[in-house]
């Protein structure tokens, strides 16, 4: 028997990054947000020992570097169990896309194998698990809105919003996160808190301003857009769009088919756009498709869809 988990994917609604940390990491701020896109996770436990990894997609590892491992064999060893353990993943999102694929991949194992092993573990035994395997993992256990803080494994759930249309471009081209911090450090190494604290200014009063903890009705539809037209924007697109001059194209196409605010996700190469209906994003992601870009629309995930839809 198995158990098949919805592994979701992210987007950066802007993203600061700050001077290199001692330990190698930056600090950064960002707002994450799930969006509707996943790809599927399965779990199995038998009797025995060891974990596979089975994925038909070549690009992703299936040794002990895979993510979705990482957490088995933590899990295993935070209950205190010894288990055979089976996971495979319908690969969907892109590798390497900015959209925390390997990220979702690793949280869905966790609550997979709970479920599984008939056990739960503590939140925090949770959030130690993801941050002992990287810094984007944390968002996955809240899902929907939530700013992110330290390295980005520090998570702020906000109250929930309605899901704003959307439409994400994937060039066919993957982004190195460490190689894109790297440049990012050659670039401009002195303005990182400069940039950290714009981000936390603008966050501040749209918090203040949008009245985010006293939702009521319509208002709530354009806070995201309040959000983001804060001018909340990705410093990785600064190293990024020099470095690989089709992503910056992307974005201008996305702006030019009508999207209220166009970026770049994470360290890319996915560039996403905010569309006012699910009608204005369909044409767009149609039209640039038959332009022979990689289009797809989508929306933004709420948490309680994200809790609601996680099993399938
Ligand atoms: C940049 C972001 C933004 O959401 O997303 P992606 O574009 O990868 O999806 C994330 O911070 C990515 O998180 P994640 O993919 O978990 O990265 P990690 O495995 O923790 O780190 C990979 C490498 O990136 C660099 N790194 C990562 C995070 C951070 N705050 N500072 C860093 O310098 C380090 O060199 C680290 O060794
Ligand atoms: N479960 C996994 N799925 C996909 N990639 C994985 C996985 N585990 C480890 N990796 C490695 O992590 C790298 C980046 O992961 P991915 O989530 O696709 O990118 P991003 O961090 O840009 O969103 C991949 O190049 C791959 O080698």
């Amino acid at each position: 028997m198995s158990t098949f988990v919805r592994s979701y994917a992210k987007i950066n609604l802007g993203l600061r990054i700050g001077p290199r940390r001692a330990d190698g990491f930056h600090d950064l701020r960002t707002m994450y947000t799930t969006i509707a896109l996943h790809e599927l996770v399965s779990v199995e436990v038998e009797d025995g020992d060891g974990i596979e990894i089975r994925c038909d997609d070549p690009r992703v590892p299936c040794d002990s570097t895979n993510t979705c491992h990482k957490a088995a064999a933590l899990v295993l060893e935070a209950l205190g169990l010894r288990s055979k353990v089976l996971i495979s993943i319908e690969k969907r999102l892109p590798v390497q896309g900015g959209l925390g694929a390997a990220s979702g991949n690793a949280i869905a194992t966790i609550f997979g194998l709970e479920r599984m092993l008939g056990k739960e573990l503590s939140a925090k035994e949770r959030a130690e698990i993801a941050e002992k395997i990287g810094s984007d993992l944390n968002l996955f256990l809240y899902g929907g809105l939530t700013l992110g803080t330290g390295r980005g494994e520090e998570v702020w759930p906000l109250p929930d919003l309605p899901s704003l249309p959307l439409v994400i471009v994937t060039p066919e081209v993957g982004v190195s996160t460490p190689v894109a911090f790297k440049a990012w450090d050659s670039l401009t190494h002195p303005e990182g808190s400069v940039t950290i604290n714009e981000f936390n200014h603008l966050v501040y009063e749209w918090l203040s301003a949008s009245g985010v903890p006293a939702l009521s009705g319509d208002r709530a539809e354009t806070l995201l857009l309040d959000l983001v037209r804060t001018g909340i924007s990705n410093d990785f697109e600064r190293v990024v769009f020099p470095e690989i001059p089709v992503l910056r194209e992307v974005k201008c196409a996305l702006e030019r088919e009508g999207a209220l605010y166009a970026s770049l996700s994470g360290s890319g190469s996915t560039l996403y756009g905010l569309f006012r209906s699910s009608a204005e994003a369909s044409t767009a992601a149609e039209r640039l498709n038959s332009s022979g870009l990689k289009a797809t629309a989508t929306q933004t995930l709420p948490r309680e869809q994200y809790w609601r839809e996680m099993f399938q």
